[in-house]
């Protein structure tokens, strides 16, 4: 379904993306994580075909999406702040999603503009934030696209209307399995949703992984520094952090039982460490790495 090949991307020379690997076959919702500027949304972009590659292959539901007017039909890209004409209401931009999505779903995009309680004779361009992250989520969902992309689709949503969001999400692709990207720089706000996590750093993709298996790792362990270092031993070390005689360490690994056991004998606090600070340490170490590289 997503074949990139050794992908570059440049904006005036400036390498944005290079050598991006990412192949999926299966349907699945992906989080595509990586912090501001790291190139979530140029790589979106490219594979809607709004951007060509400098280099590298993409393929989409078997197309090449750039410049080929039949993207649209494997492909709805829902940008952030996505651009509707001043004079539209909710109508105007449901018949616009309607001519351009071959597989599209009327009764779907009725259905949740009445869950969403947006109103139908108010132009778009008077809606709140969060109302016009809503009529996107709609249409994106509504389009049925074999891929469909959501750029920060929780972007301006309160805690309720994020709940629905993930509600009508999940039933649509129970009810209609296909392939789903939700870009965001907060993890824990798409994690939910996502059965896998691609991260950007360092202007490539590091990793494309189960979340289940990339949320598990993250583990804090404080207390003094030689009994922290005793537990730590050759374990990959992602953070360190010393204040007085304590010691503060992120380690990449996952919480067992074993781990647990042997700190609680050299008498440390240990405890998982948030998702979205493993990641972060994560993409930090490996920059890291890679400039001394
Ligand atoms: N049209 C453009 N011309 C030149 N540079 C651009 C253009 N669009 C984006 N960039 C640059 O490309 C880099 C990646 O931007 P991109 O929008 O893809 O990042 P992002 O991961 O989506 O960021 P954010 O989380 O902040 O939305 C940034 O350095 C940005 O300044």
């Amino acid at each position: 379904m997503i074949k990139v090949n050794n992908l570059s991307f440049a904006y005036d020379k400036k390498n944005i993306l290079k050598d991006v690997n990412l192949t999926e076959t299966e349907p699945v919702i992906i989080g595509l994580w990586g912090r501001n500027g790291s190139g979530k949304t140029t790589l979106m972009k490219i594979l809607s075909g709004m951007e060509q590659p400098n280099d590298g292959t993409v393929e989409v539901d078997g197309i090449v999406p750039y410049n080929n007017s039949d993207a649209m039909n494997h492909v709805a890209f829902m940008q952030e702040d996505h651009p509707y004409s001043d004079m539209w209401d909710i109508n105007d931009a449901l018949k616009f999603g309607r001519d351009f999505n071959e597989n599209w779903d009327q009764e779907l995009a009725d259905k949740l503009i009445d869950i969403f309680q947006l109103p139908r004779k108010k132009k778009i361009r008077t809606f709140s934030k969060g109302m016009k992250t809503m009529i996107t989520i709609a249409i994106g969902l509504a389009s049925k696209a074999p891929l469909t992309i959501f750029d920060e689709p929780s972007n301006g949503l309160d805690a309720h209307m994020r709940k629905q969001f993930y509600d009508v999400l999940l039933d649509s692709y129970d009810e209609h399995p296909r392939m789903i990207l939700l870009s965001s720089h907060h993890i824990e706000e798409v994690e939910p949703l996502c059965e896998k996590i691609a991260i950007i750093d360092n202007n490539t993709l590091v990793h494309y992984e189960e979340t289940d298996v990339l949320k598990n790792n993250g583990v804090h362990i404080s207390g003094t520094a030689e009994a922290v270092r005793a537990v730590v031993g050759n374990k990959r070390v992602l953070e360190e952090r010393k204040l007085g005689k304590q010691l503060n360490i992120m380690l990449d690994t996952p919480l067992t039982d074993d781990l647990k056991r042997e700190a609680e004998q050299a008498g440390v606090m240990i405890e998982k460490a948030p998702f979205q600070d493993y990641l972060v340490n994560l993409t930090t170490k490996e920059a890291e790495l890679n400039e001394h590289a």
